[in-house]
């Protein structure tokens, strides 16, 4: 007999509080982790040191299918490194324009199916958060309890721009909210797994309250679906 492994899935859009409360979760259920996102992120980074653009589908399925990326916790947990063909680019994906190129490759189908069964192979005893933008729609799609996360698109920015500036980045926020909705507009209209919440997911709109407040709701939600499918 196999056994059931539980998964717990947070979609929403760029700055919502997805990676936070994700992070938080796993901590205090001592659960695996997937940031799908650094995934995407990781292929776009790879694309851009290849030269390649949104338009080089064919190249980029290939990258995607053969991306040799690698997540290494620290053993106190601390932080997760990702190493992109041994270089580790834990930083370096994070910046924007590694975000804006993630979210066009993330716009082609066929990338989206390259790395379907790698994101899926995530999912271990004792259970998996998994973070993203489809988790709950497409990848896991029968996870025990989905959370969509979302906050204006002017508090999202606001976030991103003491995210950036505390890790030394330049930022502007009038630039930021400008590029959070384009990244919003384009991952809610590609034609495959879009964002969207999934429809038995708990919406829990964050724009003005604290994270322990989302982190309390959103543990409330997933204790009473797990206890359900136990
Ligand atoms: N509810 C909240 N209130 C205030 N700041 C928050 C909240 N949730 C997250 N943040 C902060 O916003 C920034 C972006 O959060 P993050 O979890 O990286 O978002 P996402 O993974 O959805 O892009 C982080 O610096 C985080 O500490
Ligand atoms: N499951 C996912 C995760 C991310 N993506 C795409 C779309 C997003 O704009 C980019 C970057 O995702 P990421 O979660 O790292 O971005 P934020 O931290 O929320 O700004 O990747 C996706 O299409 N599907």
């Amino acid at each position: 007999m196999t056994s059931h492994i539980p998964v717990i899935t947070i979609d929403g859009p760029s700055g919502s509080g997805k990676g936070t409360i994700s992070r938080l979760l796993a901590d205090k259920l001592g659960w695996h982790l997937l940031d799908s996102g650094a995934i995407y992120r990781v292929l776009a980074l790879a694309a851009i040191h290849h030269d390649f653009t949104p338009d080089n589908e064919e190249s980029l399925v290939a990258l995607a299918a053969h991306l040799d990326v690698k997540f290494v916790t620290e053993e106190d947990n601390a932080l997760t490194h990702i190493i992109l063909e041994g270089e580790d680019v834990t930083m370096t994906i994070r910046t924007e324009q590694v975000g804006n190129m993630a979210s066009k490759v993330a716009a082609l189908p066929r990338v989206r199916e390259a790395l379907l069964r790698r994101q899926r192979g995530f999912r271990e005893l004792p259970g998996l958060i998994a973070d993203g933008r489809d988790m709950g729609t497409v990848v896991f799609k029968d996870a025990d309890a989905k959370i969509f996360l979302t906050a204006s698109a002017e508090e999202r920015a606001r976030r991103r721009f003491e995210q950036l500036k505390g890790a030394g980045f330049d930022a502007n926020i009038e630039q930021l909210i400008n590029e959070i909705k384009e990244r919003d507009d384009r991952d809610m209209n590609r034609s495959v797994a879009p964002l969207k919440p999934a429809e038995d997911a708990l919406t829990v709109d964050s724009t003005a309250m604290p994270i322990a407040e989302v982190l309390e709701q959103v543990m409330t939600f997933a204790h009473s679906k797990l206890s359900q499918t136990k």
